[in-house]
């Protein structure tokens, strides 16, 4: 699907991964883990940069416009799929057969305020229940997601994993949680020391392995490795 050559990646002048080398397939399921400030984000941005048109991207930041509604905020995961003037239309008198669809995918998030709210008036949990629901509105074959899953409870995070990969045939998720990656991920990449420090099957890995790359800061920090 993607393969990263010897490339330098960072901002301007700062190099923060230099020389990486890394191979991405199709349909495999991809978590990115190591200690806090390393460059994961720099290198899942890079990748959404390359995968833009087949990918739906949930970054930290969640791109979530907050006076618009909660359906609107999904509904722009779907712009691409319809004319502007239905597009300008949905804006103002929100059309049937997206509502409907928007309230399942809600729905199945468990996202039970009214579509109609505000996204300013949410918890932070629901915020991210609502980026990822315009992803799985979007529809691509490939979801990236940055932390997706870290203001939600463990058993609502693995629900929601668990859909994302239904909808999704290719994830890669920068993560903190390593039990998680190790238990539903195929593959693990640990970023450290400006490095690929380590790129497993998760079902040759354990926790202990893991560890390795994490100072004790980081390991009080994590709280989960
Ligand atoms: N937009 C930016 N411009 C310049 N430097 C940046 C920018 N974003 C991040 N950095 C720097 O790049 C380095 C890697 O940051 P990055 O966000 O990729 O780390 P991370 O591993 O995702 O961290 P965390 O787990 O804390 O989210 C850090 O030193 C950070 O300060």
């Amino acid at each position: 699907m993607l393969s990263l050559v010897d490339i330098d990646l960072g901002y301007n002048q700062q190099i923060v991964l230099p020389k990486i080398n890394l191979l991405f397939n199709k349909n495999e399921h991809v978590a990115i883990l190591g200690p806090s400030g390393v460059g994961k984000t720099t290198l899942l941005h890079h990748l959404y940069q390359q995968l833009s048109a087949q990918t739906c991207l949930c970054s930290q930041a969640k791109g979530l416009v907050d006076n618009l509604s909660i359906y609107h905020n999904v509904f722009i995961g779907g712009l691409a799929r319809y004319s502007s003037w239905y597009n300008l239309t949905n804006l103002l008198w929100p059309f049937n057969k997206p509502q409907q669809h928007i309230s399942a995918i809600c729905q199945q998030l468990e996202l039970t305020a009214p579509l109609h709210q505000k996204v300013s008036e949410l918890s932070g949990g629901q915020r991210q229940r609502v980026a990822i629901a315009r992803a799985l509105f979007q529809r691509q074959p490939v979801f990236m997601g940055d932390e997706p899953f870290s203001a939600l409870d463990p058993l609502m995070g693995l629900r929601l994993l668990n859909l994302i990969k239904q909808a999704h045939p290719s994830v890669i998720c920068v993560l903190h949680d390593a039990e998680l990656a190790l238990a539903h991920f195929e593959r693990i990449i640990v970023i450290s020391d400006g490095k690929v420090a380590l790129d497993e099957k998760a079902n040759q890995l354990t926790l202990a392995h893991l560890s390795q790359h994490y100072t004790l800061a980081d390991t009080v920090k994590n709280a989960v490795i």
